[in-house]
């Protein structure tokens, strides 16, 4: 399926509150949306890079400028299908999170002119799927515990509390003290610990936490598999899982127990759904993280959820979640379940008018 061009817009969408991890404080989102337009339909990718490179090295205009200078001249003469996307990338190193742009982008548009939801195409056995959110790092205990009990309100199934040495044993005794063992609760550190703070990362597991995610750095594999003979908590690997090969090295070292999986990190949802069925062929619980998408990653992100191996709630919450005004029809919580988009590719249409609203950039690259 020809391309005929392909768009890089850029949109800014503020945050309903500001979101601290142990790398930092967003306070918006700039991000990079492709449009791969074909004869027969188009499709939307979002890149998942954040503005600087916190989370991993990748940021939005290192995205953009990759996609311009080596992606774009490879895609002029592309006239295959989406599967030869990766090996035709390959010669390029890195940059997973430009890379899972473009190929979801062609990968919408040639789904939709297929008729085919990104869901049925992935392999999804369910039509909603179990909703978690992420709770950042917060000025005090109490403000925790409100923005906890608000969540828990709307319906979220599974709280995950960000950490960082100094923010961790407090908070969590505090949210199980106040809301009970029964409530699903997982924490993530981004890499914040070493191994040197394996003790005090022992103190979290009278907690019945369902893991923790990602304590030590990402290529600390080693590490991570010493740490799991020192905690009793289950440990979960994000930055860590590149790949199907890291998953496998990681499993296969004992580094993990389950594995969190983001389409951006792996350079796309093809990646993801190898991921996927390595998890499942070593018995390793997956389950869908998040990079604050918008609508159109996030439809992608549930659609991926929806497979069997996604047996934990992952981090798909409900577009008010993080936006006042999403740029496509909002995800709603429902029984603390989030619908599985029903229509061809990613399902889901950005919303014109509020598309313009948040552009700050668009350009058109005619092929
Ligand atoms: C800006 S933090 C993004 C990375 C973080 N993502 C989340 O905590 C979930 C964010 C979301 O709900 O999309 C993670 O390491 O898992
Ligand atoms: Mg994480």
């Amino acid at each position: 399926l020809r391309l005929q061009g392909i768009e890089l817009r850029r949109i800014a969408m503020p945050l309903v509150a500001p979101f601290r991890t142990s790398f930092g404080t967003e306070h918006a989102r700039d991000v990079l949306l492709v449009r791969a337009v074909t004869a027969a339909a188009e499709g939307w990718g979002e890149c998942v890079a954040l503005t600087g490179p916190f989370y991993s090295p990748e940021y939005v205009d290192g995205a953009q400028a990759f996609i311009k200078r080596y992606l774009i001249p490879l895609l002029r003469r592309f006239d295959g299908h989406v599967f030869q996307l990766e090996p035709l990338f390959e010669p390029l190193k890195g940059h997973p999170m430009a890379k899972a742009a473009v190929q979801t982008a062609v990968l919408d548009a040639h789904l939709r002119a297929a008729g085919l939801p990104l869901g049925a195409f992935l392999g999804a056995v369910k039509d909603q799927v179990p909703a978690g959110v992420s709770v950042g790092i917060m000025d005090s205990v109490p403000a925790l515990l409100e923005a906890v009990g608000g969540y828990l309100e709307s319906g979220y199934l599974r709280i995950k509390l960000k950490i960082e040495p100094g923010w961790d044993v407090e908070p969590v005794r505090a949210v199980r003290e106040r809301f009970g063992d029964e409530v699903l609760l997982q924490v993530d550190a981004n890499t914040a610990y070493t191994l040197q703070d394996a003790d005090r990362l022992a103190r979290l597991d009278p907690f019945g936490l369902l893991l923790i995610e990602q304590p030590l750095p990402e290529d600390d594999i080693r590490g991570h598999a010493r740490l799991a003979e020192l905690i009793r908590t289950p440990i979960c690997l994000d930055e860590s899982i590149v790949s199907a090969r890291a998953a496998a090295d990681a499993i296969a070292m004992g580094a993990c127990r389950i594995i969190n999986i983001k389409p951006g990190r792996v350079g796309g949802y093809l990646e993801a759904r190898r991921i996927h069925d390595v998890c499942a062929a070593n018995g390793v619980a997956v389950w869908a993280g998040g990079m604050l998408e918008t609508g159109l990653g996030r439809a992608a992100n549930i659609a991926l959820a929806a497979l069997p191996g996604f047996t934990l709630p992952g981090d798909t919450s409900a577009s008010d979640r993080y936006y006042a005004q999403d740029i496509t029809d909002p995800f709603v919580l429902k029984d603390g379940h989030v619908p599985v988009p029903a229509g061809p590719g990613i399902g889901v249409e950005p919303l014109r008018d509020v598309l313009d609203a948040v552009t700050t950039e668009t350009e058109w690259i005619n092929f």
